[in-house]
């Protein structure tokens, strides 16, 4: 079987909230895929329910080999040592105690530090550490990198390419579109409960390049317009303005960034 995860019409709903509104997607086995979406979106609630921690609504998930979950911050006991918890994850997941993976993830150096005395990058490189006891085949990270410094983001983004190198199927979380560009094969932007995108980052610079944006200056302020034909935008846009006595200041024209086009995205 070539899929690593499979979900269909995934439904859930906080009271009233309807965070996610029947979600489809695939994931392949190997694939580095990337959740998107502005806070809220309802990225940690899919990834939640994807990884059983979260009952939902309705829908089907299929999971296809073992998982590895890294957890959210001040997840462990406050005073737990790494080498402890190293063990305790071990029991946990039936498998042998080892440490190679504190060394691969440089946490050797801290590892007489309690939990609670470890800087946010050591916390995060220990729970990729817990999350791969068991030598799961899909690894899920919310967020992996947020609040890390250069030197965290490098040493954590190498680990995930070691990881995808190995066959590994990765699943994550993420704000940053820079990182998701360089990491993934794939992503999904959640929007309003919806999937806006899925697809590869070339996919959506593809579609972003069609895309231009028109920033008008008028004596009320600025105002940015997205368009895939300048020309037609252009005289409906200043046809508008003048019939309404607005006077135009400035008026510029860029192709945006895929930020741009994703904040574009996500606001509509
Ligand atoms: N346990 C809960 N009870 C009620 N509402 C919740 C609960 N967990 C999340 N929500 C709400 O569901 C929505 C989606 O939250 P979720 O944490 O899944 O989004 P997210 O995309 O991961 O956000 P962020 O980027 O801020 O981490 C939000 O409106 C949030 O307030």
């Amino acid at each position: 079987m070539n899929s690593a995860i499979q979900v269909c019409g995934l439904k859930k709903s906080y009271g009233s909230n309807i965070v996610l509104n029947g979600l489809d997607f695939e994931i392949k086995k190997g694939e580095t895929f990337a959740l998107l979406g502005v806070n809220g979106a309802g990225k940690t609630t899919a990834l939640e329910c994807i990884e059983g921690l979260k009952k939902y609504d309705s829908g089907a998930i299929t999971i296809n080999g073992k998982m590895g979950i890294q957890l959210q911050s001040s997840s462990l006991p406050a005073h737990i040592k790494p080498r402890e918890a190293i063990r305790l994850f071990s029991k946990w997941n039936r498998a042998k105690v080892d440490f190679t993976m504190l060394n691969a993830l440089g946490i050797k150096d801290i590892e007489k530090k309690q939990y609670i005395q470890l800087s946010t990058g050591q916390k995060r490189r220990l729970h990729l550490a817990l999350a791969l006891i068991g030598n799961p085949d899909i690894i899920f990270l919310d967020e992996p990198t947020a609040g890390l410094d250069v030197e965290g983001r490098v040493s954590l983004h190498e680990q995930i390419r070691k990881l995808k190198s190995q066959g590994k199927t990765l699943v994550f979380a993420s704000h940053d579109m820079a990182e998701v560009e360089t990491l993934c094969d794939r992503i999904a932007i959640l929007n309003h409960g919806n999937i806006a995108f899925c697809g590869t980052a070339s996919e959506l610079t593809e579609k972003v390049e069609k895309k231009y944006f028109i920033h008008i200056k008028t004596q009320h302020g600025e105002s940015t317009f997205e368009t895939d034909n300048i020309e037609d935008s252009l005289i409906t846009l200043l046809g508008e303005l003048k019939q309404n006595e607005i006077h135009v200041l400035d008026i510029k024209i860029d192709r945006g960034t895929l930020e741009q086009h994703f904040i574009e995205m996500t606001r509509r």
